[in-house]
């Protein structure tokens, strides 16, 4: 579901005289579906790098990325968007929300873009915001004022709305309490289970042991090392 191979990426630092400094060669991953694949290595070994570059956040100076049928590293960005609304889902670890959009919609939104109708999709949103328990007066709240662990779960809730074929999922578990952990831990198993490729950082060992089929440390893709 998740093919890489052989990526590169270099950054170029615009405001220090155009220097370029490579932070990835050789990169390669595959992530079949009903696998999910933990990125480890030490803090700046490039873990945020490769998820962005599999989202198309960030552009591979070289190699081959693969997700379902789009090649990440060539596409027109109408076809990122299209892969991101269809494919693979994003939980990153800080929620991004336009003001004033309640709650439920904000988690329903990945299923109405897809063109569900808003009851469906209001009541699988429902059904993820009680499970991360957000209390039901909250819902109809835009989720700006909400605490960060609340807001997190928001943002689970909606990064598992639609159920993508891929996942990349950023620290999911990071700051919960133990029953809402436990929680996300079993949404990403109920992913797995339904066949979803997953790909993700875990700073929490036992979350990683646990989900986690193999883990790939990424800092066997810094440039010194790889040549
Ligand atoms: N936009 C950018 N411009 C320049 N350099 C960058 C940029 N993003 C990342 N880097 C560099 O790329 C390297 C990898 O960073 P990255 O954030 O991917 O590491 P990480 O493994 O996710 O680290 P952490 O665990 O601390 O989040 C670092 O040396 C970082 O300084």
């Amino acid at each position: 579901m998740i093919r890489i191979s052989d990526v590169l990426k270099t950054f170029t630092l615009h405001n220090q005289g155009g220097t370029e400094i490579a932070v990835m060669a050789g990169a390669a991953l595959q992530v079949a579906p009903g696998e999910c694949v933990a990125l480890t290595g030490s803090s700046g070994a490039g873990k945020s790098t490769l998820m962005r570059m599999i989202y198309g956040n960030y552009l591979a100076a070289g190699g081959m990325i693969r997700v379902g049928d789009t090649d990440v590293t060539r596409a027109e960005p109408r076809e990122i968007l299209a892969m991101r609304r269809e494919v693979l889902g994003y939980v990153s670890q800080f929620l991004r929300v336009v003001p004033r959009v309640p709650t439920l919609d904000v988690v329903a939104e990945p299923l109405l873009m897809l063109g569900a109708g808003p009851d469906e999709a209001r009541d699988r949103a429902a059904s993820l915001l009680r499970r991360l328990r957000i209390p039901e007066n909250l819902w109809q709240l835009s989720p700006t004022t909400f605490s960060g662990g609340e807001q997190q779960r928001v943002n689970i809730a909606r990064g598992f709305c639609h159920e993508y074929p891929a996942l990349l999922l950023d620290e999911p578990t990071a700051s919960l309490d133990a029953a809402n952990r436990e929680t996300v831990l079993s949404l990403i198993e109920e992913a797995k289970a339904r066949g979803a490729a997953i790909v993700g950082i875990f700073h929490d060992e036992a979350a990683r042991n646990r989900v986690c089929d193999r883990e790939i440390d990424v800092s066997g893709f810094t440039p010194a090392k790889a040549a």
